[in-house]
């Protein structure tokens, strides 16, 4: 086992989800398939709500600007009543959703309607949130010598909130100091580790940042903010350059924080 000394002006961890706390098979093979086989059946029994008319709303806004894209789906208005019309729309939308989710799209608003159709799927027990062994007993370490914890995922901050508070641990929300989703900003624009850090009230090299992904992991160190790439089980492959420039860690026990004992 390998040991990452957490530099001393660290004051808050900052953990990305797929891939990171989280495998990547769970969003893969059971959070994504939950949308495509469902989302046509949701779209039919939430059409009226408010918050589905507004997901919808969002979606029609990303169709328009991805309409120079390869295969863009674009999502008409309306037009009209009856439920020909409605069915014409609806179909739309499932197959806005279907393209942007073959592409792994992280889009405000198709992680939006993920958060809100996955709420029924977690609170009929049908999925529970899976969690790496090491991180709930390492997250309970680093707050105990009083580091601040926070989520950062493209999940939406109600998926993130579902998939903690459902998970295969219990209900773990307890543990985290606050979520961000891609709201503040995209996970790959240095920008975005700038506005967490005024969000915490902290400078951007008192947070470090775990994530599988080197794109992100290289925004954030950008920004100033400390990094360390984490591999996990079906992780994607990392280069030999990426390898021996990261610092990596393959389990959260792996972090030394200045406090441990
Ligand atoms: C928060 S649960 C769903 C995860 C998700 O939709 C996703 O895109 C994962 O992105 P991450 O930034 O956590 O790698
Ligand atoms: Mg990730």
């Amino acid at each position: 086992m390998g040991v990452l000394p957490v530099p001393a002006e660290v004051r808050a961890i900052l953990l990305d989800i797929e891939g990171t706390t989280t495998p990547i098979a769970f969003v893969q093979e059971t959070l994504f398939p939950y949308i495509k086989d469902n989302v046509k059946e949701y779209l039919r029994a939430h059409w009226e709500e408010e918050e589905c008319q507004r997901d919808v709303g969002l979606l029609r806004k990303q169709a328009q600007e991805d309409s120079s894209l390869d295969g863009a789906v674009p999502i008409p208005l309306e037009s009209g009543s009856g439920e020909e019309e409605l069915e014409r729309v609806i179909q739309a939308v499932v197959d806005n959703v279907h393209w942007q989710m073959s592409l792994d799209r992280k889009t405000t608003a198709l992680k939006q309607l993920q958060g809100h159709m996955w709420r029924a799927a977690y609170a009929t027990g049908l999925v529970k949130g899976e969690i790496f062994e090491d991180v709930v007993p390492a997250i309970r370490k680093w707050r105990e010598a009083g580091m601040k914890v926070y989520i950062y995922s493209s999940g939406s901050v109600e998926a993130q909130k579902l998939l903690f508070g459902y998970s295969t641990e219990g209900d773990i929300l307890e543990l985290f100091d606050g979520h961000f989703d891609t709201k503040i900003g995209p996970k790959v624009e240095s920008e975005s580790y700038r506005r967490i850090a005024a969000s915490i009230g902290c400078a951007t090299n008192n947070i470090l940042f775990l994530t599988d992904v080197p794109r992100e992991a290289n925004a954030a160190e950008e920004a100033d903010t400390h990094v360390a790439v984490v591999i996990r089980p079906g992780n994607a492959g990392l280069t030999d350059d990426e390898k021996s420039y990261y610092s990596l860690i393959s389990s959260f026990t792996e972090l030394f924080l200045p406090s441990s004992t």
